[in-house]
């Protein structure tokens, strides 16, 4: 089945071999396994150990969506809200699978405030979410999308998709963020923090405590380390935060104490101002990550190589048919075979031979160089 319910959420399975888990409990995805180069599955999400699965609070890892105030709230709208929102701690609704192919397992989740006597108690602003989840071979696709259901009130918000990505923290980089304009959270004044900085570096590294918002960025990241990496796609989040708390991170109370060294948070979002949704429009906002090109080209080289092999046997037949048109001539010549017999089967041969199956130019001689594409 290429998606199964559990007691706690769904999780999609596409037929090569990549599996996800979303729980119901803020939608939040908690796992992406990818085959690697050698076909085993390996986790590209980091979730703490530490972290409750259980709905008692949002979720230390995975995917959690923040919606509709990023940090601590500052919208009148948004006052009785904790930071990053509530849509990461809602029990949101499952719609059902929207597609199951070979191009993809895509299922959706649905947060509608309606008879949510508690949500209504501290958002009163009309709003509806859902979140269409999409898994391919190598690639995890969320979309959120936003809709203003009131005829009359602008909805404005600030969504962001709060990505861990397992990664090496000291090794991991990030880029292009070269020359953007940054604000850093790491500072410890409130004029230092909304002065904005201009990135100078090529790679963007977590080296040090990183907490830091950069707008209006390029809407497609690669996210970088020895072993592996994930490109990350974004359409309509115009910003994107990066966040590692290094040695801070042991003050978070749902971290296990060395949690910071194993992921970096590569968080694209709407969070610069706030989006401003006209009454009865729907925003779509959408991630797509993808296991690096690395396991990409390793699954490419692998077909290639079987279809090397598969040319290779090709022309060992090619070579039999050879000298069994050799073998042909000597016995006409050591026996009387008829002319007419003997010409019968060169043309027979020479068919074969000349068939689109044995044509030299359609067999590759050795395997290509790859290289990385966009
Ligand atoms: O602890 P939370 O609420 O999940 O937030 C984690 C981090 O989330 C990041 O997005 C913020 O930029 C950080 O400032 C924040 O510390």
């Amino acid at each position: 089945m290429p998606t199964e319910t559990t007691e706690r959420g769904i999780i999609l399975k596409h037929p090569s071999g990549s599996i996800a888990e979303v729980l119901f409990y803020g939608s939040t995805v908690i796992s992406w396994k990818v085959p690697n180069a050698s076909g085993e599955l390996e986790e590209r999400l980091f979730v703490s150990s530490k972290a409750s699965l259980d709905g008692s609070k949002p979720v230390r890892g995975g995917i959690p969506i923040v919606f509709p105030c990023f940090g601590q709230p500052t919208h009148p709208d948004h006052l009785k809200l904790a930071q990053h929102g509530f849509a990461r701690n809602q029990m949101w609704t499952f719609d059902g699978a929207v597609m199951d192919n070979q191009a993809g397992v895509c299922v959706k989740f649905v947060l509608d405030p309606r008879g949510n006597e508690a949500l209504s108690a501290i958002y009163t602003t009309p709003f509806k979410l859902e979140y269409v989840v999409t898994l391919a071979a190598h690639q995890l696709s969320t979309d959120l999308h936003i809709k203003n259901p009131s005829a009359s009130h602008t909805l404005e918000f600030q969504a962001l998709l709060h990505s861990y990505i397992r990664a090496p923290a000291d090794e991991v980089t990030v880029t292009p963020l070269k020359g953007l304009q940054y604000y850093d959270k790491t500072e410890t004044t409130e004029e230092a923090r909304t002065t904005p900085k201009v990135e100078s570096r090529a790679e963007v590294d977590v080296k040090k405590y990183t907490d830091a918002v950069y707008e209006n960025a390029p809407m497609k990241y690669t996210v970088s380390w020895p072993s592996g990496g994930v490109d990350i796609k974004a359409q309509n989040f115009k910003d994107v935060v990066i966040w590692n708390p290094q040695e801070e991170g042991r003050k978070i109370g749902d971290m296990e104490s060395d949690g910071w060294k194993n992921y970096i948070c590569v968080e694209p979002g709407y969070v610069r101002g706030f989006e401003r949704l006209a009454p009865q429009k729907t925003w779509i906002y959408c991630q797509r990550s993808i296991s690096h090109t690395r396991d990409l080209l390793a699954s490419a080289e692998r077909q290639l190589r079987y279809l090397h092999d598969q040319a290779d046997r090709v022309r060992d037949l090619q070579d039999c048919l050879a000298t069994l048109s050799r073998r042909i001539d000597n016995l006409a010549f050591t026996t009387s075979l008829s002319p007419a017999i003997l010409s019968g089967l060169h043309a027979r041969l020479d068919d074969i031979l000349s068939s689109p199956l044995f044509s030299r130019s359609s067999t590759p001689d050795s395997l290509p160089d790859l290289e990385p594409s966009d």
